[in-house]
């Protein structure tokens, strides 16, 4: 949208005003124009352009090549950006139209300098556009069209040219001559002919006033390919807008006259209408009447105003006082033009414009393609890694199945076989057999390999010969020994330099294993089982029990199936430090086996007939198995709730198989973190038949924990209150620099802190039927910290078992002297270290990345 823009240009005295010694009453400031009424009575209006031609002398006299400049540049510049443009002078006769326009051969108006300027730019355009210029010049006399460019026999004559009405392109004059020009030159020419053409006749107001409305219209193309647009200039020179009754006319001159002012008051109501639909008259828009069809020439400017055009109207002016009502009515269509809006749009071909539309298409769907086709490779990439998968998991499948039918058919021949029963694995297996134990209690992984008929070689992958049975402990030899079996009879071949321990003592020479016997290695303890005579199920893994009970002394039915195994720390009382062990559940007892110097030895035994309670610890990371004495109580370590139910599951299972209370109670269904962090959680006991009862002690334990955390915490800042754990679980420890070995601890956390603490599982909680005097705190070695003294996590992946390990790297708390750096528990501090200089890094494992999750959530919110 553009509004027409309006410049005033006053002209100067003429020879008649002055002899009428006529006074100067417009006057020109910046862009303000006004007049004076003789009454002084002043109106000032402000255009977009206001021009003093009054006096050549002064230094605001404004010239024609400053009107072509402000003016002429614009209409240039439109036209090449492929706009319509319109220049329509305006004005009493005598005002200076024609010379605004055309001017004199010596003092150019804006019609010839626009010429001139159309050339000279087109000539400073490089080649790859090409331009077509065609003009056409039309006077409107007397409501008739006349092609100014064409000889008449009489200007006068009463013919004319019809003016018709393009549905797309608008009005045009019919057989109207156009002139294809290129040059300047050829312009000149053409001017001059029209020029001469034009019908003028003197009037009272000017000697040689024009008589007709002049329009001179250039056409022109320009053609960029794909692109080619066509613009019109329109340079409308308008007929002298006086009233017929101002001038002296005579004789046709009056009928003219009155011919003339129908056009200029068609042209003054459309500008009024336009004016009214652009501006003000917003309510009544709709039903705002435009009369283009009123006369010709605002028929043939329809488009210049209010339409596709950029338009600019030049009000020209007398400054003399005599002309006060003609300059007056000037200004005031000159004012109410300004508010004409147009709408200019690029004419464009509008074939061209589907070309450059579908080139504009092509080229997007050149680059889809493009993009079609990377994807396309990538798909087929995939596609093909896609099926050479298929076709590796196919022949991976059928190895399997090949492998897994020779071991079914091994395994029945064999008699090899695992199979779940309730919480516990049984072996079903008539073949010699060793099991493997990971030393790392956070793996509870417990590894089966039976014995073949024939040879299987112990050794690592590093072995120059695919060993059968692989192992990664340090010092294991890459070919370690080699245990033939013949009819059951097994033989242990220590290789050269391989350190082979049988029950206790180093094997260099060939040694046959007989029931019970193991050999021991640094980190893995293997238990040697034999079956005795291919008997009935499980006779298998009695005899491992039977030696056990030897060592007891204990005089137990051997024959039992085992029900579950377990890889867990343990405690008793008499030996409270936590120790590794095995956990053998069978029907009628648990026993737990610990290595003690090679030799595999009974640590603890425990007949279910006499468990009478089941105390699970904070968190469910622990439990107390109790009998009636104080010797019957073992504390369990599992340092993970889920194994600690599973403990439970498992006994309770043979206990009271089926019983329904078992499964519905939250100590062996619900989160123990949560319950017992929770304070308002008071989770009632599961008592059982047989006076079996399986209870916690969450509050309390809670309350000590959270005690002995604010005893060590800045008391000035922390209220008791508010020390609240947030997490509380199993971990293995390593804090560098002080310590290189992993322990196991429970982690905390707090709202302010981070804290590693042991908790004894043996003498605490309190138990209840038992009176034991408390030999140690339930809590204690704390290690506690501020959480803005941690500084990074670095998580690391998880390990092929799903331990997940975290560093959480803190800052050197040494030397300020806080209490959280130190613990205040009643047992010294064991992995409390401050010597350090550098940061203190806590190399956590957790067994289960969820709990790691938790820390880290924590931590960073
Ligand atoms: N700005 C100007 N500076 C100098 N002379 C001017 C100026 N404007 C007009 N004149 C002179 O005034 C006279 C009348 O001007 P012109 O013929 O351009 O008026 P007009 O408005 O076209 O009249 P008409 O409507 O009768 O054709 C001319 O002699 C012209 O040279």
């Amino acid at each position: 949208m553009a509004s027409v823009r309006v410049a005033v240009r006053v002209r100067p005295l003429n020879k008649r005003e002055r002899q009428l010694s006529s006074k100067v009453i417009v006057h020109v400031k910046e862009n303000t124009t006004s007049i004076h009424k003789v009454s002084n009575h002043e109106t000032k209006t402000h255009y977009n352009f206001s021009y003093d031609s009054t006096d050549r002398r002064s230094p605001a006299f404004a010239s024609q090549e400053r009107i072509f400049h402000d003016l002429g540049s614009d209409v240039l510049k439109a036209a090449f950006e492929g706009l319509n443009t319109c220049v329509f002078a305006y004005g009493q006769t005598g005002s200076g139209k024609s010379y605004t326009m055309m001017g004199h051969a010596d003092d150019k108006g804006l019609i010839p300098r626009i010429c001139e300027g159309l050339f000279s730019e087109i000539r400073s355009k490089n080649n790859a556009v090409s331009f077509c210029t065609e003009v056409s010049y039309l006077e409107i006399y007397n409501e008739r069209v006349q092609d100014l460019l064409t000889k008449r026999t009489a200007p006068t004559d009463g013919g004319g040219l019809r003016v018709r009405e393009h549905p797309r392109d608008g009005p045009y004059v019919e057989n109207l001559s156009k002139h294809s020009i290129l040059s300047y030159s050829d312009l000149e020419d053409l001017i001059v002919l029209g020029n001469a053409n034009r019908t003028t006749a003197s009037t009272g107001m000017n000697n040689v006033s024009s008589r007709s409305h002049a329009i001179f219209t250039i056409s022109f193309t320009q053609v960029e390919l794909p692109r080619e647009t066509l613009s019109k200039i329109h340079l409308v020179d308008v007929e002298g807008s006086e009233r017929a009754n101002a001038m002296c006319t005579i004789g046709t001159r009056l009928k003219d006259g009155a011919n003339i002012n129908k056009s200029l008051v068609t042209l003054g109501n459309v500008i009024s209408a336009l004016a009214d639909l652009s501006g003000g008259a917003t309510t009544k828009k709709k039903q705002i009447f435009i009369p283009f069809r009123d006369s010709v020439l605002t028929w043939l400017l329809k488009d210049s105003l209010g339409g596709n055009s950029v338009t600019t109207m030049i009000a020209t002016v007398s400054p003399a006082d005599v002309n006060y009502i003609e300059t007056l009515s000037t200004l005031r269509y000159a004012s109410r033009a300004r508010n004409i809006v147009n709408s200019p749009t690029v004419n464009e071909d509008g074939s061209v414009k589907v070309i450059r539309e579908l080139q504009a298409e092509v080229t997007r769907l050149q680059r889809l393609l493009e993009v079609a086709n990377q994807l396309w490779h990538m798909f087929k990439m995939q596609l093909e890694e896609l099926h050479q998968n298929e076709e590796k998991v196919l022949a991976l499948t059928k190895k399997w199945t090949s492998k897994w039918g020779e071991t079914q058919s091994i395994l029945q021949e064999e008699a090899v076989a695992l199979r779940k029963e309730g919480s516990g694995v049984v072996l079903d297996c008539q073949l010699p057999h060793l099991i493997g134990i990971d030393d790392d209690l956070l793996s509870t992984g417990i590894i089966l390999y039976y014995l073949k008929e024939g040879r299987t070689m112990i050794g690592s992958d590093e072995a120059s010969c695919s060993q059968s049975i692989v192992l990664h402990w340090p010092g294991l030899l890459a070919e370690h020994c080699v245990l033939e079996n013949r009819a059951g009879t097994v033989t242990l071949f220590p290789q050269d330099g391989a350190l082979c321990l049988v029950n206790g003592c180093v094997v260099t020479e060939p040694c046959q294993l007989t029931q019970g016997k193991h050999f021991c290695e640094a980190n893995m303890l293997l238990i040697f089982l034999k079956e005795r005579g291919g008997r009935e199920e499980g006779m298998l893994l009695s005899a491992v029990i039977l030696s056990l009970t030897d060592m007891s002394k204990s005089a137990e039915n051997l024959s039992e199936k085992i029900v579950a195994l377990f890889w867990m720390n343990v405690a008793k009382c008499s030996q409270p430090k936590p120790r590794p062990a095995l956990l053998i559940l069978l029907d009628a007892g648990l026993y737990t086996l610990i290595a003690d110097s090679g030799l595999l030895v009974l640590f603890h035994h425990l007949p279910l007939l006499q468990l009478r309670e089941v105390q699970i610890s904070l968190a469910g990371h622990s439990l107390r198995l109790m009998g009636t004495t104080e010797e019957s109580i073992l504390g369990v370590y599992t340092y993970a709730q889920e194994l600690t139910k599973e403990l439970c599951w498992a006994i309770l299972g043979i206990i009271c198989p089926g019983d329904g209370r078992v499964s519905e109670h939250p100590l062996l269904q619900g989160d123990l973190m949560k319950m017992s962090l929770d304070w308002e959680n008071h989770v009632p006991d599961l008592l059982l038949d047989a006076g079996l009862k399986v209870c916690c002690q969450f509050q309390k334990s809670l309350a000590d924990l959270v005690y002995l955390l604010y005893s060590n915490m800045d008391q000035e800042t922390v209220t008791v209150g508010e020390v609240q754990l947030l997490l509380y679980t199993g971990v293995g420890v390593c804090i560098s620099p002080s310590t290189h070995t992993k322990h196991l601890a429970q982690l905390l956390l707090t709202d302010t802190h981070l804290g590693l603490v042991q908790e004894d599982a043996v003498f605490h909680p309190a138990p209840c039927s038992v009176t034991i005097a408390p030999r140690r705190a339930q809590f204690h070695d704390l290690t506690l910290r501020q959480r803005s003294d941690v500084r990074c996590i670095l998580v690391h992946d998880e390990d092929e078992r799903g331990a997940v390990r975290l560093d959480v790297i803190l800052a050197n708390v040494r030397g300020r002297g806080h209490p959280e750096s130190m613990t205040k528990a009643a047992a010294p501090p064991v992995h409390v270290s401050n010597s350090s200089q550098h940061a203190e890094v806590w190399k956590l494992t957790f067994s289960c990345s969820s709990e790691a999750a938790c820390l880290i959530n924590h931590l960073l919110s």
